[in-house]
């Protein structure tokens, strides 16, 4: 074989391998996410590649003897989750793409360039699924668990995922930053296991450095549109609210959902005084993104913050403090699906 063979036995495989990761993709938009557009978009990037797919690149494939075809990383052979793999086939498209561009160059320009496009299409695809995927996360949770400091965090956090919860915030004022690194490394972890959202309070460089899904930021914390601008629009920013001008910020500043409360004055958060049911009830008429009323809220309170107009919350002691964390998740989704 000359060497516009051997060029033409790359690009055939890896006009292959595009496919078959555009494949896997979107099989989870129509089959996992029901977004027939989504699906569509994949399907006709796949047949945009197969019109590339010349005769001549298939008349130079060799199975048979392809060196490559025993090499396994032992990543490939599991995978964590649903995210992950959606993340290991977007690379694997992308990387093909690349090695079309770069290859068509010696072959064709134009089909170079078409890869080049496509390559940049799929990184919008990408961004899009990864931005969806935590907005549909975040519409559909109901409980929101904060996280304090206890000596039996991870199990008590595993309890609660394991019951049901899928929002996760962490937040641990005095700690130092490389254990609060090395914790929010281990939660990111165990709730993407779960498939669950996990937030970050205060902290964006945190954050980032984990590959949160977000981060929960007050009054005092870093200006939200700052955030915005080193998250992107990937990623969730939750605000704290007390009242209709801090709410006014939020909404312009494009905040993805709000904390609201104090609901009742709580030890968690001492000294801070209830925002008042008056602010809860504006909330509930002028916000139309997900909202969670936070403070003092327990068991035996729930039932009166639901019947306020409430219907999403945020705890912390109430299962971080639990006797049986599990358990008291299960009471509180319980609780929370009867509304
Ligand atoms: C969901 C949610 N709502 C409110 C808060 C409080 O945030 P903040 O006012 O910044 O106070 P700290 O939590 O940082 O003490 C929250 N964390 N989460
Ligand atoms: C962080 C925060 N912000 C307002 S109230 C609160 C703490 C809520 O904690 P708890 O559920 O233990 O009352
Ligand atoms: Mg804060």
């Amino acid at each position: 074989m000359n060497d516009l063979g051997r060029i033409h036995r790359i690009l055939d495989a890896n006009l292959d391998r595009a496919r078959e990761g555009l494949r896997v993709i979107e099989e989870w938009y129509r089959f996992g996410l029901n977004q027939s557009s989504l699906a569509e978009s994949c399907k006709n990037y796949r047949q945009e590649l197969a019109r590339w797919h010349r005769p001549e690149f298939w008349a130079a494939r060799d199975t048979a003897g392809d060196v490559g075809t025993e090499l396994t990383h032992p990543q490939e052979t599991q995978r964590d989750d649903i995210l992950s793999l959606l993340k290991a086939n977007f690379c694997r498209t992308q990387e093909a793409l690349r090695v079309l561009e770069e290859y068509g160059k010696l072959v064709d320009v134009n089909l170079s360039q078409a890869m080049k496009q496509l390559r940049y299409q799929i990184y919008q695809l990408e961004s899009e699924l990864f931005a969806n995927q935590r907005q549909q996360k975040l519409e559909q949770a109901y409980l929101y668990l904060i996280t304090m400091p206890c000596p039996n965090l991870f199990n008590t956090v595993e309890a609660a995922l394991q019951s049901g919860l899928t929002l996760v915030q962490y937040r641990d004022k005095p700690q130092t930053d490389n254990n609060r690194y090395e914790i929010a490394q281990k939660l990111c972890t165990l709730c993407h296991q779960y498939n669950a959202l996990f937030i970050i309070n205060d902290r964006v460089d945190i954050a980032l450095a984990v590959s949160a899904d977000g981060v929960h930021l007050g009054q005092q914390d870093m200006p939200l549109p700052t955030a915005r601008k080193l998250l992107g629009h990937q990623r969730i920013i939750g605000c704290s609210t007390t009242n209709p001008d801090e709410l006014e910020r939020a909404i312009l500043g494009g905040a993805d959902y709000v904390g609201v409360g104090p609901v009742y004055a709580t030890p968690t958060k001492a000294g801070k005084p209830p925002a008042g049911w008056d602010y809860v009830a504006y909330v509930a008429q002028t916000w139309h993104k997900p909202w969670f009323a936070i403070g003092g809220i327990d068991l035996s309170n729930c039932e009166t913050v639901l019947g306020a107009g409430v219907q999403r919350i945020a705890i912390v002691r109430a299962i971080m403090d639990a006797e049986n964390p599990g358990a008291t998740t299960q009471q509180f989704l319980q609780q929370l699906q009867a509304k």
